[in-house]
């Protein structure tokens, strides 16, 4: 058993779609030992979710491998990975993901069966343990829209952690609960961490979260570091200027402009306005096109 429950090796993810590529993740290494509770924090965009993804097979990196509990998963195929992520990895999202037609119970149970290795009686004896560990033993026969939203988080937990994973993954966990529920779920967290020992991975804007947790991780710009990067706000505008965005948008802005213009036009030939009132806006009109198009 290797010493990390989770070791990702110079990922790489590039995007591609009709028009163009976006490299996403470039080159990433993380190793996340056994017991950890780490967050990974970041900007809008900048590959979180992507690297979650990956982690736990469920989208393939364009190049870099994926090392859970000491498999190397990389190149497995589908088959092979339903089976390693119903034993090895656990995955609680924001929205809960439960399935509406199965009860507590049932939803707790369907990754035991899906590892191959548990009978129906076995998973349903784990599965209500699972129930107990998140406090929701008595409410095991109930469908998700009888549970609250808290509740329903606990039973998306009790679902990851039944099958003992190597790692919990967890997108923005809380992020549709509100604040007192939010803790009351990541307290429970914290706790599966602290006494169970569990290894989980939170992807959150949270900073509070972020205090919860054993390590923290920030990606920008596709890299990813272990202190907050260090920015000024001039460096913050500058990057944002530069990110190629404000010339489309100029661009974008021009066409607008030239538009009224046209149309500002019309209405003067076809004498739907009076030409004394629109005359100062014609010239300011025709002075910003002027200077946008100076400035492309
Ligand atoms: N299937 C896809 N095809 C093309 N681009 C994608 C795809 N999935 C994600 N992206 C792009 O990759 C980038 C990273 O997306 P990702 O969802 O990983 O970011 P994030 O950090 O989780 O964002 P947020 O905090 O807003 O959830 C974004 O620019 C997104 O538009």
């Amino acid at each position: 058993m290797s010493e990390y429950a989770l070791e990702l090796r110079d990922i790489r993810k590039v995007y591609k779609t009709a028009t163009e590529e976006i490299e996403v993740l470039k080159g990433i290494t993380l190793k996340i030992r056994e017991g950890e509770l780490a967050t990974i924090m970041g900007p809008s965009g900048s590959g979180k979710s992507t690297l979650l993804s990956i982690a736990g097979g469920l989208d393939k990196p364009t190049s870099g491998r994926v090392i859970v509990g000491g498999v190397d998963i990389t190149d497995m195929n589908e088959e092979e990975l339903t089976r390693v992520r119903a034993r090895k990895i656990g995955f609680v999202f924001q929205s809960f993901n439960l399935i509406r037609n199965y009860t507590a119970l049932e939803n707790v149970m369907l990754p035991l069966l899906f590892t191959g290795i548990f009978n129906v009686k076995e998973a349903k004896e784990i599965a209500i343990r699972a129930l107990e560990v998140v406090g929701l033993k008595n409410h095991a026969n109930k469908f998700p829209n009888q549970l609250s939203g808290g509740q329903q988080q606990r039973v998306a937990i009790a679902r990851a952690l039944a099958p003992n994973p190597d790692i919990i993954l967890m997108d923005e966990p809380t992020g549709s609960l509100d604040v007192d529920t939010a803790a009351r779920v990541l307290s429970l967290v914290k706790w599966l961490n602290d006494a169970f020992g569990q290894t989980i991975i939170i992807v959150t804007h949270n900073p509070e979260i972020a205090e919860l947790s054993t390590r923290t991780y920030y990606i920008r710009a596709g890299a990813i570091y272990e202190e907050p990067p260090k920015r000024t706000l001039t460096e913050i505008v500058k990057e944002i200027k530069s990110s190629g965005s404000s010339g489309d948008i100029k661009k974008i802005q021009l066409e607008m402009l030239k538009l009224k213009l046209e149309a500002l036009e019309r209405a003067l030939k076809e004498d739907r306005i009076d030409p004394t009132l629109i005359e100062a806006e014609v010239n300011s009109l025709e002075h910003r096109i002027n200077r946008l198009e100076k400035a492309l």
